[in-house]
């Protein structure tokens, strides 16, 4: 069996917050706001995963009206969420993702990111690409004021 799986999220872009995006904290001049910590790739593969299982997403898992998740180190949902579908009997086929964002350059840390990713989700670096985009200053993620991402993710039981 096989089953697939899509996330989206986005974060605003403030100053006096950590810019931490695929668990790497990216040295830039303001981070992501949110209840949690903020980092939007995880925050897309987590909902990937949640969708390929049928179970909703991580607003939904995680209620950002709870103080417990309050600045919560994503890192750690995405391992709760990847139980799930452990618990399914799931492997990771493959997880390819997106960064929207105009700045800060994300090449240099995308070999980090997934690395971190890999672990998280108990699979080899090779089934996991991440990739970044800019929107040629269009839009929110073009004026600065926003980081977005996507992500697909295939699920496997034997
Ligand atoms: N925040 C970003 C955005 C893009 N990149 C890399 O630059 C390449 C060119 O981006 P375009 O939006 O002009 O197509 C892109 O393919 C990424 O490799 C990046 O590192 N960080
Ligand atoms: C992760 C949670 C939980 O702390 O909070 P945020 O960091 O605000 O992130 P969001 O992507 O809005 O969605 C889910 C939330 O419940």
């Amino acid at each position: 069996m096989i089953r697939v799986g899509q996330g989206f999220d986005v974060h605003q872009l403030v100053e006096g917050r950590p810019c931490i995006i695929g668990g790497v904290t990216i040295p830039y001049e303001k981070g992501l706001l949110g209840h949690s910590d903020a980092d939007v790739l995880l925050h897309a593969i987590s909902d990937a995963i949640l969708g390929a299982l049928g179970l909703g997403d991580i607003g939904k898992h995680f209620p950002d009206t709870d103080a417990a998740f309050k600045d919560a180190d994503s890192l750690l949902l995405l391992k709760r969420v990847w139980e799930l579908a452990k618990e399914r009997g799931y492997k990771l086929g493959n997880a390819d993702s997106t960064i929207i964002a105009q700045r800060p350059k994300m090449l240099p840390y995308i070999p980090q990111m997934a690395e971190i990713i890999a672990d998280a989700l108990e699979a080899d670096v090779s089934q996991i690409n991440v990739k970044a985009t800019t929107t040629e200053q269009l839009g929110f993620a073009g004026r600065g004021e926003g980081i977005a991402a996507q992500s697909v993710v295939l699920l496997v039981k034997a």
